[in-house]
């Protein structure tokens, strides 16, 4: 009665399925996710440059629900010793960061200089959680592209951002790859190529006239051009960490790729194609060339010649180039087949010949969050992980991204507001998914929630709260840990 009681199998005295950091594997690695635009802020401090989302924000108000920005974001560029003392604090093993690109190079190139105050910033940083016993996990891109590569060449539009973005990652190695053991070459190349290129509802903001309210842009090619220059970016810079560094830092390199799970919105054949499309543009536009040398075949005849192509030698040196796949997942959607537009209006978006929705017939795959395409579907990710594990070789993964939001309510009480009740049964329903699915043969080494602290959440501004900790934007970006922060403590007890 005492070890049921105690949750060691699983369940508590009252019969409710608990789950604790013992349930999981020796090793197994938790930690918490975040990244450089949305924590970071001192916009124009220590030296950085410019970066498209600086300018996006600044531009185009209107594209963010508070007319908000990052220029301050949770301060986290002062604040950072505070943010260890919090995971420190529940137990967390491991960070996961970005780098700012322009804090580090702040004219792109490495020919324009390398600013040593962005490179001591990212050192205080590692340092201080090397201190508390708390890994760096770092990706080196999330999005905040420097506007110096914008405006010389279009930024990845141009086949140019491989070398420069090479250039990038091998100061990053050179700087801080004797402590950082664990790199992400791309957060969710997809969505950077789609919400840039495709809706421009994120940076650089660029779309068809049809599509959404853009200066400029082609929302049937660029996101495929953007998404492939990615790609190369990618394989280039693991085959020089592999070539020169790998041996001598003994760290690892990967990728983090986001993907829903998509279920048929009915029992037609055209409905389980439209989920199985919905998953190859998602995932499999990534996912298959780093494990086959290929884009999906699906996309190959749905897009057609709009789809770059990879070269013998790209397709050899993009398969196999990761130690490790991160994969983000917040949701599953409801796919049903929707017949191609016009050709004259093609875009990524409407390519797969899917509509997707988290209700059927007026039900809700679960309960629904403040963003509104996040439907709560555990379930998801036991399936996602399986699909990965049946397709593509069971490759060595990391839960890079996890988490649910709950709007920004300026009229709640504070107390109030740190009652995070749906964000602990989140997390709860989604470690138990977890777990059966590595029960079940998953190769998952770790799992990061998102995130630690509420942050700039692109399109949404400050609308809406990802936290595990409060940030209070009126007091001085100020953290108090929610109700799940303390609920995390207790499942990562490492004594218990
Ligand atoms: O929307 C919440 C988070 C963003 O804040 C992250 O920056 C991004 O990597 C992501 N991908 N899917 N969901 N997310």
């Amino acid at each position: 009665l005492v070890a049921v009681a105690s949750g060691a199998y699983g369940y508590d005295a009252a019969g409710t399925r608990t789950i604790s950091r013992r349930s999981f594997p020796q090793g197994f690695v938790f930690g918490t996710s975040s990244s450089s635009y949305q924590y970071e802020g001192g916009v124009k401090e220590g030296g950085k440059g410019p970066s498209i989302w600086d300018t996006f924000t600044h531009q185009h108000p209107e594209k963010i629900a508070d007319r908000s920005n990052g220029d301050v974001a949770v301060d986290s560029y002062h604040m950072y010793k505070k943010d260890v003392e919090l995971m420190n604090d529940m137990g967390m093993d491991a960070y996961r960061f970005s780098i700012s690109w322009p804090r580090i190079l702040p004219n792109g190139s490495l020919s324009g200089g390398i600013n040593r105050e962005g490179v001591n910033y990212y050192n205080n940083l590692i340092n201080e959680l090397l201190s508390k016993r708390v890994q760096p996990y770092v990706t080196i891109f999330h999005w905040d592209s420097p506007q110096a590569l914008e405006d010389k060449y279009g930024g990845f539009l141009s086949p140019n951002i491989v070398n420069d973005f090479k250039d990038y990652a091998e100061v990053c190695f050179k700087e801080f790859g004797d402590r950082v053991k664990h790199w992400i070459t791309f957060n969710q190349p997809s969505v950077f190529s789609s919400g840039g290129y495709d809706t421009g509802t994120k940076a650089p903001g660029r779309c068809s006239p049809w599509e959404g309210k853009c200066s400029a842009g082609d929302s049937a090619r660029e996101p495929y051009i953007v998404g492939h220059h990615q790609l190369l970016a990618h394989a280039e810079t693991v085959r020089l960490y592999k070539e020169k560094y790998q041996a001598m830092q003994n760290g690892k390199i990967g990728i983090t790729l986001v993907s829903h799970w998509f279920l048929p919105f009915s029992r037609s054949k055209l409905d389980a194609t439209a989920a199985k499309y919905s998953l190859d543009f998602m995932l499999g536009w990534f996912m298959d060339p780093l494990i086959r040398g290929e884009y999906p075949s699906s996309m190959k005849g749905l897009v057609g010649n709009r789809m770059p192509e990879l070269t013998k030698e790209e397709s050899e040196l993009v398969k196999g180039s990761f130690d490790f796949i991160g994969i983000n997942y917040y949701t599953t959607n409801y796919a049903n087949h929707a017949p191609p537009s016009n050709g004259l209006n093609a875009s990524y978006s409407t390519d797969s010949q899917a509509n997707l929705t988290g209700v059927r017939n007026g039900v809700p795959l679960g309960p629904k969050a403040a963003s509104p395409w996040l439907y709560i579907y555990p379930q998801g990710l036991r399936e996602l992980l399986l699909y990965v594990k049946e397709n593509y070789g069971n490759p060595t993964i990391y839960i890079t991204e996890n988490g649910v939001d709950e709007a920004n309510n300026k009229t709640m009480p504070l107390q109030e507001a740190l009652k995070d009740n749906t964000r602990i049964y989140y997390y709860r329903t989604h470690l138990l998914a977890l777990l059966s699915a590595i029960r079940d043969g998953a190769n998952v080494k770790g799992y990061f929630a998102w995130s630690l602290l509420d942050n700039f959440e692109w399109a949404n501004g400050f609308t809406v709260r990802f936290g595990l900790h409060f940030v209070d934007y009126n007091d001085g970006c100020k953290r108090y840990p929610k109700k799940s922060a303390r609920w995390f403590k207790e499942f990562l007890e490492k004594s218990a």
